[in-house]
């Protein structure tokens, strides 16, 4: 069995995604975006921010990239299993990650994107996490960094439980 340690609460990853969301508009005034969510672990942080873009055009895809199974250790093999399906080429494209860990998901999926020739292509990810980091990737929108502890919540799962609830947990094994 697990526990779990709360670390971000409900309220606070609410203000920090509004203030993300702040930046983006900023950032891209009055360019459309394109939001592309990385399944599953993503869901939940890309309706929120999301939601909050409400004067932009906004188009919203997703990409499934998986990596974890049911393990806390990344298998080091990236695999897409669901592509994307609107065409990004000249768009302002917004990568929406809910954690960046070894950087293995991010750099495979990053190059397999810009073959489609976006106009833009940034990275938003609600935690950038350093300790495991294997690949060096450039993160444009950074949530929260924290170092280490395998986090669940908020879209994130250790074995699939967990995606639920609404505040970001370490995993405490017992
Ligand atoms: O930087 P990395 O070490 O590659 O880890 C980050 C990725 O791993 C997790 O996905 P996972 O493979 O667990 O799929 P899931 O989103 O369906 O849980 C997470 O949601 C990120 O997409
Ligand atoms: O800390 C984590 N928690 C959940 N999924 C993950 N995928 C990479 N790192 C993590
Ligand atoms: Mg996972």
């Amino acid at each position: 069995m697990e526990e779990l340690k709360e670390l971000l609460s409900p309220e606070t990853i609410q203000k920090r995604v509004k203030e993300l969301s702040e930046t983006i508009e900023k950032d891209f005034l009055k360019e459309p975006l394109v939001l592309i969510g990385t399944l599953k672990g993503a869901f939940i942080f890309l309706s929120d921010l999301a939601r909050k873009l409400k004067g932009k055009e906004v188009q919203i895809d997703f990409v499934r990239v998986k990596s974890y199974g049911l393990s806390d250790t990344s298998s080091g093999e990236v695999v897409i299993t669901k592509d994307i399906e609107l065409p990004i080429e000249g768009k302002n494209v917004i990568v929406v990650e809910d954690i960046v860990d070894t950087g293995l998901t991010l750099s495979f999926l990053l190059k397999h994107l810009s073959l489609h020739k976006p106009k833009a292509l940034k990275v938003c990810a609600l935690i950038d996490k350093k300790e495991r980091r294997k690949v060096e990737v450039k993160v444009d929108y950074v949530g929260f960094t924290l170092e280490r502890g395998f986090l669940v919540g908020y879209g994130l799962d250790y074995a699939e439980k967990y995606r639920h609830l609404p505040g970001i947990y370490e995993v405490i094994k017992r």
